[in-house]
């Protein structure tokens, strides 16, 4: 797909696309859930349907009616030899899906094979290779990639990992852990990037019933959750703050964009995109779970993403607006997402006109200047494809992006949103 975005002003209010980490973490604990677990406000983008594949293909059962996914899961999965000897998973593009629900399937004791396709086939699960024989799980990669073979039962036990990579693979960790201990137990970690990820993790299986403590994001400890027949859960998705940064972006950049269902008590780390429109100073109004942006004269700023990495794309996309050079750290953490986003961010801005450096684990963004439309493309990167569509806004002249179809991975209604918020843009 091929979208020309021409330069437009936006003005209107919108509903935040539901969150895919709530709604992917969501589908997991569904899973442990010895009951039926109703999901409301549930997404639909590539990567929530992956997750709700994968449990299916688990042994839970999936029905969706309307905006409510239901999955009813039980104890009985995990110790019986369903669904047979052996199973292959795709987890699509989904690198928390991937992570996430490997040491998910450990837990059962038949061979189980994770695919995906895409940018997953080059994403690193190294990690696993260290730390699952050590649980007693047999497990063999394609070279630290996928596809990945494991064979569990997991048996939980005391354990050191490397959270420096992501903290996706701890979010799996403790996922089944929470299910499989029978006694306490704990996970240590080493320098744990992403922090607000695993609140959100944690936040999850509380609201499922499992016990976990929070050592200051160096141990935490697990402890054995009472087996409830038949335990009925309701669990609403959240707006999601990583897809909501880019719609408060074009307001500050080209117009005034309401949000609805942004939650700013939310666990999701990728909130602190207040705090970067704050400091650029755009206007905002923060009312009860609604947040209103409107565009003003913008200063440029600095902040750390080191734990919010998917608020790069849309901080570079407002840096470009911002006068002055604006400093944005977490650059290492952009190495493995669906693309180098710091290298891909760096070639289609220069392509609009804007100059990015990287120094290190810090980007520079030289702003201010006019933005000019040009061709660029997603490199297959729904961030990178938002990012863009967002910058051209204020461009001179038109911007052609190319593999625009990348947003399915998120935030499927992107290009239709902005329409909704008066942008002019052909898709083709
Ligand atoms: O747990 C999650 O929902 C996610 C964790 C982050 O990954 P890392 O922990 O690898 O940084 C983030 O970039 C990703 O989009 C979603
Ligand atoms: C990196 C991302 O997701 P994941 O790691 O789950 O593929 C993302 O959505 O930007």
């Amino acid at each position: 797909m091929i979208v020309t975005v021409s330069p437009s002003s936006v003005s209107g209010s919108l509903q935040a696309p539901p969150s895919k980490s709530c709604m992917q973490r969501a589908c997991a604990a569904a899973l442990i859930n010895n009951g039926t677990t109703i999901i409301d406000n549930a997404g639909n983008s590539n990567d929530e349907q992956a997750a709700k594949n994968i449990v299916q293909k688990l042994g839970a059962t999936v029905d969706t009616v309307r905006k409510e996914v239901i999955i009813t899961s039980n104890d009985h999965i995990f110790s019986s030899t369903y669904p047979g000897k052996r199973s292959i998973i795709s987890v699509g593009e989904s690198g928390l899906s991937l992570r996430m629900f490997t040491p998910l399937a450990a837990l059962f004791k038949h061979e189980i094979i994770f695919t995906g396709e895409g940018s997953i086939l080059k994403r690193p699960v190294d990690f696993f290779e260290n730390v699952l024989p050590q649980l007693g799980v047999e497990i063999q990669t394609t070279g630290g990639k996928i596809p990945l073979t494991l064979k569990g039962p997991l048996k939980p036990k005391n354990i050191t990992v490397d959270g420096s990579l992501s903290s996706q693979f701890l979010t799996g960790l403790l996922m089944a852990y929470a299910k499989a201990c029978t006694v306490p137990v704990s996970i240590k970690v080493n320098n744990l990037t992403s922090r607000p990820y695993i609140d959100l993790t944690l936040d999850i299986l509380k609201h499922f019933g499992f016990k976990v403590e929070n050592e200051h994001y160096e141990k935490f400890n697990l402890f054995p959750s009472k087996t409830v027949n038949n335990h009925s859960i309701k669990y609403t998705v959240e707006g999601d703050w990583s897809n909501i940064a880019f719609l408060l972006v074009a307001g500050a950049i080209a117009g005034e964009v309401t949000v609805k269902n942004a939650d700013i008590n939310s666990s999701q780390g990728d909130k602190r995109v207040i705090h970067a429109l704050e400091a650029c100073g755009a206007k905002l109004n923060i009312g009860k779970g609604e947040i209103t942006v409107t565009k003003n004269k913008l200063e440029s700023f600095d902040f750390d993403a080191t734990h919010s990495p998917d608020l790069f794309p849309p901080l570079v996309a407002l840096a470009a607006y911002c006068k002055g050079t604006t400093t944005i750290k977490g650059v290492n953490r952009l190495l493995h997402k669906e693309s180098n986003r710091a290298s891909t961010l760096q070639s289609e801005f220069r392509k609009l006109k804007v100059d990015v450096e990287i120094n290190g684990d810090l980007m520079l963004i030289k702003g201010g200047n006019q933005i000019k439309g040009a061709k660029v493309s997603s490199h297959n990167d729904h961030r990178i494809a938002m990012a863009c569509a967002v910058a051209a806004l204020g461009a001179k002249g038109n911007t052609i992006i190319h593999d625009a179809d990348a947003v399915n991975k998120s935030y499927p209604s992107f290009f239709n949103d902005i329409k909704k918020l008066k942008a002019s843009l052909q898709i083709s």
